[in-house]
């Protein structure tokens, strides 16, 4: 193709969604496509790291699945190293706390305390790894589809083509999936619940999807980018011609196969395909969609985010606060606490400096008062304040779909069925698929799609 004929892709959203679709459409089109990415704020967005005392800290999407392929093959493709982010040879041990109540305490997976967790839990701690393997199994099913070219136009469609089981995990809640499997109530509470707070910063009332994902993110074996996580999505985004320092704030369909995108520098432009790679969310309208049929309009597919705060103090803990002894980690179940989880930190290259750099999750930004009483000694400290992951107990309850109208797709649909850097990346991918099989006239035979089964999605 001559480049005045090159297929034009807009992409609103520089995340690590965006960037994705952007190395994926270049992979498939090659010159065939002009791709702009729009991003005002930071490329990167959620995969950010923060900067405290000369040291740098993952402070958003911090870690991945040994088997999320996507993020694996990106790491070796751009010949970066990941981490394993195993203990420190200096843990502490981890607590499960109500509160300043410990409920539980390990200190690493010694055979006493195999005996300790057998005598609170029961079998049910054998039994998790098993259960969430089985569904990391299912899931990477998902990458045969990919390699297939196969595309669907709902989060919900690819995961039942992947495996009919992923979709049912969307019907039911994390605490009922784990009883139908057998755990025990203690470790559903407290394990799942410790779980569900430091990945979401929710409860186990969610779907088993995302609550086996957190799971996932608890049992590992986990990684990270050697020198941080934020290169991939940078990387990535290279592969676009133009990177838009602006917000896109309008999509117009001017016909059936075109649309007008306006950004807030007043620039216009028209695409043949657009992907919203930033999330729709209540009260923040941030994109303004003009000229669509009015169910599209209506704002089904909007939910709230919740806000999760990210402190990193350098100091010494007031261990006693926290109801112990020195710890590595702590992990509060009390949905009300003050905050939600605690760990020492290393840097994003591993590294652990030598005053201990903590970070703290909660709701809500900690005051100096809360900080003074659970920190003995603060030299440093910085905040980051955002929203992170969808709300999962309000709707939408369940994934809206990856095509909101003919060659317009929403990639954040996605984090309703399980918010990760992996999960992202799928997103990416399949939306990458949809467009170029379509900008190539391919046409692949895929298994088959959810509403065959799940007639109410
Ligand atoms: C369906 C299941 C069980 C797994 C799918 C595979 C998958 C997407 C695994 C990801 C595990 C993981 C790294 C979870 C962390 S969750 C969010 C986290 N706080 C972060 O992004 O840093």
């Amino acid at each position: 193709r001559k480049p005045q004929d090159a297929k034009r892709i807009g992409i609103i959203g520089g995340g690590i969604g965006g960037c994705a679709s952007s190395l994926f459409l270049r992979d498939a089109l090659r010159n065939d496509a002009y791709i702009v990415v729009y991003e005002a704020e930071n490329i990167s967005g959620r995969v950010r790291s923060v900067k405290l005392k000369g040291n740098e800290y993952e402070a958003g999407g911090s870690i991945f699945h040994e088997k999320n392929e996507l993020c694996q093959r990106l790491v070796k493709r751009f010949g970066l190293k990941t981490l394993k982010d195993e203990d420190d040879n200096n843990n502490q041990g981890t607590l499960i706390n109500y509160g300043s109540k410990v409920l539980f305490r390990s200190s690493d997976w010694s055979v006493f305390n195999a005996m300790k967790a057998f005598y609170r839990y029961g079998f049910s701690p054998l039994k998790l790894k098993p259960w969430v393997d089985d569904y990391i199994t299912k899931f990477a099913r998902i990458y045969d589809l990919f390699g297939r070219n196969c595309s669907y136009s709902r989060p919900s469609d690819l995961m039942f083509a992947a495996d009919a089981e992923l979709v049912d995990m969307f019907f039911l809640s994390l605490t009922d999936a784990m009883r139908k499997a057998g755990f025990g109530e203690l470790f559903i509470t407290e394990v799942a619940g410790a779980a569900m707070r430091v990945n979401y910063n929710q409860e186990t009332s969610v779907p088993a999807f995302v609550g086996s994902i957190s799971l996932a993110g608890m049992e590992g074996p986990l990684h990270r980018v050697k020198g941080g996580n934020e290169q991939l999505p940078h990387l990535a985004c290279r592969s676009a011609d133009t990177i838009s320092p602006t917000r896109v704030v309008s999509v117009k369909l001017l016909n059936d196969t075109r649309f007008q995108l306006v950004d807030d520098a007043g620039q216009t432009d028209t695409f043949d395909f657009v992907v919203l790679a930033s999330p729709l969310v209540r009260d923040r309208t941030n994109v303004e969609f003009i000229g669509f049929p009015v169910h599209f309009t209506a704002g089904d597919w909007v939910g709230s985010y919740q806000t999760t705060v990210a402190t990193f103090v350098e100091g010494e803990p007031n261990f006693e606060y926290f109801g112990s002894s020195a710890f590595s980690a702590a992990f509060n179940i009390d949905p009300n606490g003050r905050w939600s989880s605690i760990g020492r930190l290393s840097t994003v290259t591993g590294n652990f400096p030598q005053m201990p750099v903590w970070k703290l999750f909660s709701r809500a930004s900690l005051s100096d008062k809360s900080l003074s009483e659970m920190f003995l000694r603060v030299t440093a400290k910085t905040e980051v304040d955002w929203k992170a992951y969808p709300n999962y107990s309000e709707p939408p309850h369940y994934p809206p779909p990856f095509m909101l109208h003919s060659r317009l797709f929403y990639l954040n649909a996605v984090e309703w069925a399980g918010s990760a850097m992996e999960m992202s990346l799928i997103a990416a991918h399949n939306i990458a698929n949809a467009i170029s099989n379509e900008i190539l006239g391919l046409h692949p035979q895929c298994p088959l799609a959810a509403r065959t089964r799940h007639k109410d999605l």
